[in-house]
């Protein structure tokens, strides 16, 4: 296509939203009439879906739950008037409880104010939270946040030493819808002892975010702690951002939750029209039908060409993969669906693996995400007439045009500035873009059935460790792993047994080896004498 038929076909297909000052450019997507016209009647199938999740049917029927996270952002379209209330008093409770906490009028017992917080919780409970901090946070927040998003040791370490010596002043959120997920649980009994070596109430610091009832919800419940704020059983935890999953952080952190809500609610509507060329998550979905046809074949490669959108593609890498990453559709049929998402940002990424894009396999699209304000301050000159925002512009650009021409296409999404605003509208563009291409796709995009064989093998590993330390503390004479393996009547774990025993003994848990560290079979291992 030469230049000017491109210029065309971009003026063609751009889709701007005013309010917003929102921009998405599909032309470098090589899709044609014929494609669009093909793809219309699953588009209207999507739109009826998207339409009837929205009233409150049960979209995930799997989990025989509803879909509700479009209501949170505009409460008025939950189905009953007290789901409509349960969200709008959650939201006021949040504004009242940060407004509390930064006036001091809620303070640690020994200090006048909180100064910072370790927010506790892993997937939904954090990507959304830790996105959102590194986009939004004012540079001196009100509260400093730290995650612990894993039951890494030495992570939780790291975040521990990094408060010591503000702990009486540091307030803990523990973020679980379910209130029963492995990394939460110890990361929060951790940090829980943690506060008890230092002669501090944990209640007084800590903060449950999760389903009312858990096992999380109960524990708080009855140890006092400072608050409760509820998750509700009707929102995934990949869409759980502009819940008070999100919204407990950001507002603790200063940042404008209600426009975050309402740039959401602002994209929301954009986002309801049923019309492919005149509603931006439906350009997307498209987008990726075509790059993958309708079947994921190629991955989708996030570059946001701004530093405070880094996290984007981690959080969208959870959103995409989640819900499309499924090998039944809703027939039943074996289908092996999702789209790859990878990505960290422009320019830096132009230094790593950009050269494969360009030359190497074709196996995916990219995503620009443009922010139109360089700084809020005028740029000084780096050159004459050109500045360090001139540079990563022309970057952007240059990249664009030269994955195009050698047939390798992009979307490019383009915002103002970042801010609370835009972030919200970023979250629901995807959050809806996700839920239409998964109509197109005919499968649940809302349910995680995989997810369960990897947290079930974790429980047996567990189970069998405690067998196989209860077998070496009863024996006197050193054991090879076959011999633990029969005592215990698992010889078709005996690998399991041999990664338990390595990883108990490089832990100094009172596991002594001999033999030849090289050749698992020859070694001997004891528990104490
Ligand atoms: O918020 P939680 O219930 O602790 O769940 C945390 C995460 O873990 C699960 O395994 C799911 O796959 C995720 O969708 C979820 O966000």
């Amino acid at each position: 296509m030469d230049a000017t038929a491109l210029w065309q076909r971009y003026q063609k297909w751009l889709y701007f939203h005013e309010g917003l000052g929102f921009y998405l450019d599909v032309s470098r997507m090589r899709f044609d009439d014929a494609f669009v016209e093909r793809l219309q009647p699953k588009f209207e199938q999507a739109f009826a879906d998207m339409a009837e999740l929205e009233k409150g049917a049960i979209a995930n029927p799997d989990e025989n739950r509803m879909v509700g996270h479009y209501w949170l952002r505009n409460p008025d379209l939950a189905p009953t008037p007290e789901l409509t209330q349960e969200i709008v008093s959650t939201i006021e409770q949040i504004e009242v409880f940060a407004e509390k906490v930064h006036t001091g009028a809620i303070h640690p017992p020994k200090a006048p104010r909180f100064t910072d917080i370790i927010s506790i919780g892993i997937g939904g409970s954090a990507l959304g939270p830790q996105f959102v901090a590194a986009a939004l946070a004012p540079d001196f927040p009100p509260l400093a946040i730290h995650f612990i998003d894993n039951t890494d040791p030495a992570g939780i370490d790291r975040v521990l030493t990094q408060v010591r010596n503000r702990l009486s002043s540091t307030l803990v959120l523990v973020i679980s819808k379910s209130g029963g997920t492995p990394e939460p649980r110890n990361g929060m009994a951790e940090v829980k002892k943690a506060y008890a070596g230092h002669n501090l109430d944990f209640a007084n610091y800590a903060i449950a975010i999760t389903m009312p009832g858990s096992k999380l919800d109960e524990q708080a419940k009855s140890e006092g702690w400072l608050a409760r704020f509820p998750m509700f059983d009707w929102v995934g935890g990949r869409t759980s951002e502009l819940s008070a999953v999100g919204l407990v952080p950001a507002a603790l952190q200063g940042i404008d939750i209600r426009a975050m809500l309402e740039g959401a609610k602002e994209m929301d509507d954009a986002t309801r029209v049923p019309d492919i060329k005149n509603n931006p998550a439906a350009l997307l979905a498209l987008s990726w039908y075509y790059a993958g046809n309708g079947k994921g074949e190629k991955d989708m490669v996030v570059l946001p060409y701004k530093d405070s959108l880094l996290l984007f593609s981690r959080y969208l890498q959870q959103l995409v993969m989640e819900s499309l990453g499924k090998e039944k559709d809703k027939t039943g049929n074996i289908v092996h669906q999702g789209i790859a998402v990878y990505g960290n940002k422009g320019s830096t990424d132009q230094h790593a693996y950009v050269q494969q894009l360009r030359e190497g396999v074709p196996n995916f699209f990219a995503t620009f995400i443009e922010v139109l304000e360089d700084r809020h301050s005028p740029s000084p000159e780096i050159e004459p007439g050109i500045t360090s925002g001139d540079y990563l512009s022309g970057f952007l650009q240059g990249t664009r045009q030269a994955l195009y021409e050698n047939h390798r296409d992009s979307v490019t999404v383009t915002i103002p500035q970042v801010n609370s605003r835009t972030v919200g509208a970023l979250i629901a563009l995807y959050d809806r873009a996700v839920g239409l291409y998964a109509s197109l796709i005919n499968i649940n995009a809302y349910h995680q059935p995989g997810v369960e064989a990897g947290k079930k093998a974790a429980a047996e590993i567990l189970e069998l460790q405690k067998q196989v330390v209860e077998v070496l503390q009863q024996e006197k004479t050193p054991l090879t792993l076959e011999e633990v393996a029969q005592k215990i009547g698992a010889t078709d774990k005996i690998e399991s047994i041999y990664l338990i025993l390595r990883h108990l003994h490089a832990n100094g848990r009172g596991v002594t080896l001999q033999g030849n560290l090289g050749q698992p079979s020859s070694l001997k291992f004891s528990i104490g004498g």
